[in-house]
């Protein structure tokens, strides 16, 4: 078991984990939900579908030596595959479907899934997205990488029934979990796709109001410049990696908009990550 000092986890969150015995090479995840009921689930180590052993098992038994050879590149072509491989789930203790709520609307998730990393989080991040979206009655807006629709739940709020509200998020659970929450409000849909294919779907959509909340790796350039190409009125964008954050405020820039507003959260305590959110105009 690796070192468990951790700043962020709530407390009892990690309770008896160190006493345990588990499956090497295996992930846990630890959740604490918003009834709180904790999850521990043990994913099984990733497949290593290049070699046929587990991710573990080819970091021992590959090329060896630190140069950067075939076989290192190899090894990098293995891990990425298991990374991206589905893994065997053990739910160990609480039931592995969390419980979360976000202004009063209530969530049930795989305890597995995405959900902001930390208890205030969502709460705080679509509090400010709401605020700065300010998405006027009627219009129309879309959620780009929108998880199980927490921010799309607040502009649907905002745009109301003569309007609407279009979420883009590539994990088909979280969609169908995000549809079963969000069911009452029929001016809402989320859509299991990859942003940069959607978006390019899209050709005559002007949407109002652009929000945002890409994975570490940012949104990028094919994607920033489509949407750009929509002129929304705003923009409103989160990333918990400053770098590709950086890079891709340098995008919306090049692209003829301007930031009117940044607030920055220390969430992830003990890393370089924190959490960026901006509002772009031009
Ligand atoms: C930082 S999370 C944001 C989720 C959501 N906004 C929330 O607050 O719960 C990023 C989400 O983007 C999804 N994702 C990553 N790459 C994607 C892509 N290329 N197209 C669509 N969704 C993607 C992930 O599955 C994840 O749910």
């Amino acid at each position: 078991m690796a070192d468990l000092r951790c700043p962020q986890p709530m407390a009892g969150a990690l309770e008896g984990i160190a006493e345990r015995r588990w499956t090497p090479g295996a992930d846990l995840m630890v959740a604490v939900d918003g009834d709180g009921m904790r999850h521990l689930v043990e994913l099984a180590p990733a497949e290593d579908r290049h070699g046929g052993g587990s991710e573990r098992r080819e970091r021992g038994s590959g090329a060896g030596g630190s140069g950067r050879g075939k076989g290192d590149r190899r090894s990098t072509a293995a891990r990425r595959a298991a990374a991206h491989s589905a893994r065997t789930e053990r739910v160990v203790d609480g039931t592995g479907r969390a419980v979360q709520y976000v202004s009063g609307r209530r969530w049930e998730l795989s305890a597995t899934g995405f959900w902001q990393p930390h208890y205030g989080a969502a709460q705080c991040y679509s509090d400010v997205v709401a605020e700065w979206a300010d998405a006027a009655p009627g219009s129309l807006v879309w959620d780009l990488y929108c998880g199980v629709g927490v921010f799309a739940a607040r502009l649907a709020d905002q745009v109301g029934q003569t309007g609407a509200v279009h979420g883009v998020e590539f994990a088909r659970t979280a969609v169908a979990e995000g549809r079963a929450a969000l069911r009452d409000l029929p001016w809402l849909d989320l859509t299991a796709e990859r942003v940069e294919r959607w978006i390019v779907e899209q050709p005559e959509a002007a949407p109002d109001v652009v929000v945002l909340d890409p994975p570490r790796a940012g949104a990028g350039r094919d994607v920033i410049s489509a949407l750009s190409e929509r002129s929304p009125r705003r923009i409103v964008h989160i990333g918990c990696d400053p770098a590709s954050f950086a890079r891709d405020v340098g995008l919306y820039k090049a692209a003829g908009y301007h930031p009117v507003a940044l607030r920055v959260f220390d969430a992830f305590p003990g890393t370089h990550h924190v959490e960026c959110v901006a509002a772009f105009e031009r």
